[in-house]
């Protein structure tokens, strides 16, 4: 055994127990998921039937459990590109505490489980989506995008679009128009939210050699597409309410948040320095995350407050 795997094993045999299950949720990705969980939630509570709540909490604990199981199955193949990055760096695997086997092992076992779980507790379709989901961000973001083109978040994002679709399909059995456009908003928010991350990340993915956008294409270039995206997002953050689906309550709330999103964009376009773009782009990022909440919790807030007023 050479001695670097000596080491290695001899971090992961002496880790404590509490610590070695505080890496199993690290590898779950849980801070992602918590709004993963949220948007999919939001799906299985807007969706037209009504659907028992012990079934609605089953179904959320399976898009938790897929979406975990799919950062396990991330962070084993990405251990090489995580161990270069500073910000990915003292991950579990990276760091030894926990052997890559053990976490393939574990992100496997979890994605069939939760898959399994979806279609005994709510239908086959829901389980299809959600297998689609992991099977998504595995093999065509992870194995095969991210490292080849900068199309990688583009193209790949779609992943974590499904959950809104995945609840609203665990309740209803199908995809309606206001799933696809559930799955839409995500789509197209994804890239604002990661490229601000990756403007003032962009030393990271130099070194580890990801062509993500401002890496191959440079921040000029990446800040102009944001703001195509933060302005593409307005018309399809209104389509519930175009629909009909919901009011204007949600509608009004939307608006305001597209338009703070397109202000970030702008902000940090306009900052030619790049060094001191770096406070927007992070301002950015913290607001991409508060707007896609925001954005999800005024569906049902509007559906509540058309009950009470109707
Ligand atoms: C391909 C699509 C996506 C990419 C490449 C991406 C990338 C990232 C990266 C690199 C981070 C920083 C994570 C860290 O510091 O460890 C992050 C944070 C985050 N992302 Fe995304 N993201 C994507 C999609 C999503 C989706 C769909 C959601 C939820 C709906 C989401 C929610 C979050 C949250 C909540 C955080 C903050 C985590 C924290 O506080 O550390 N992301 N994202
Ligand atoms: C329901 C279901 C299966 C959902 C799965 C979709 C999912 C987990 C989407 C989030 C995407 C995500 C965390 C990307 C991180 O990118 P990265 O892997 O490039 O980030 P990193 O550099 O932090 O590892």
């Amino acid at each position: 055994m050479s001695e670097t795997a000596h080491t290695l094993s001899d971090r992961i045999d002496t880790a404590t127990a509490p610590a070695r299950v505080r890496d199993y949720i690290d590898l779950l990705k849980p801070r992602v998921m918590s709004l993963v969980v949220f948007t999919g939630w939001i799906g299985v509570l807007i969706a037209p039937v009504h659907i028992h709540p012990l079934k609605m909490l089953v179904a959320v604990i399976a898009i938790a459990l897929g979406s975990g199981a799919a950062g396990a199955i991330n962070m084993w193949y990405e251990r090489d590109l995580d161990a270069l990055m500073a910000r990915t760096r003292n991950r579990p695997l990276p760091a030894g505490r926990v052997a890559p086997d053990d976490a393939l092992g574990f992100g496997l076992l979890l994605s069939i489980f939760s898959v399994l779980l979806m279609a005994v507790s709510t239908n086959m379709v829901a389980a299809a989506l959600l297998a689609a989901a992991i099977l998504f961000y595995v093999f065509i973001y992870t194995i095969w995008l991210k490292r080849r083109t900068p199309h990688n978040i583009v193209i790949g994002g779609a992943a974590g679009a499904f959950p809104p679709v995945i609840g609203w399909a665990a309740a209803t059995g199908d995809v309606s128009a206001v799933a696809i456009a559930l799955f839409l908003l995500v789509f197209l928010w994804t890239p604002p939210h990661f490229w601000a991350l990756a403007l003032y990340r962009r030393e990271d993915y130099l070194r580890a050699g990801v062509p993500m956008l401002p890496v191959v294409a440079g921040p000029r270039e990446t800040k102009r597409q944001m703001v195509i995206y933060t302005l593409l997002l307005l018309p399809v953050a209104m389509v519930p309410t175009l629909m009909g689906s919901v009011g204007w309550v949600y509608g009004t709330i939307a608006l305001a948040l597209c338009l703070g999103f397109i202000a970030h964009a702008i902000a940090v376009w306009r900052t030619a320095d790049d060094e001191t773009a770096f406070g927007p782009a992070r301002r950015m990022f913290r607001y991409s995350l508060i707007y896609l909440a925001a954005l999800f919790a005024a569906l049902p807030v509007d559906l509540a407050v058309g009950r009470i007023a109707g």
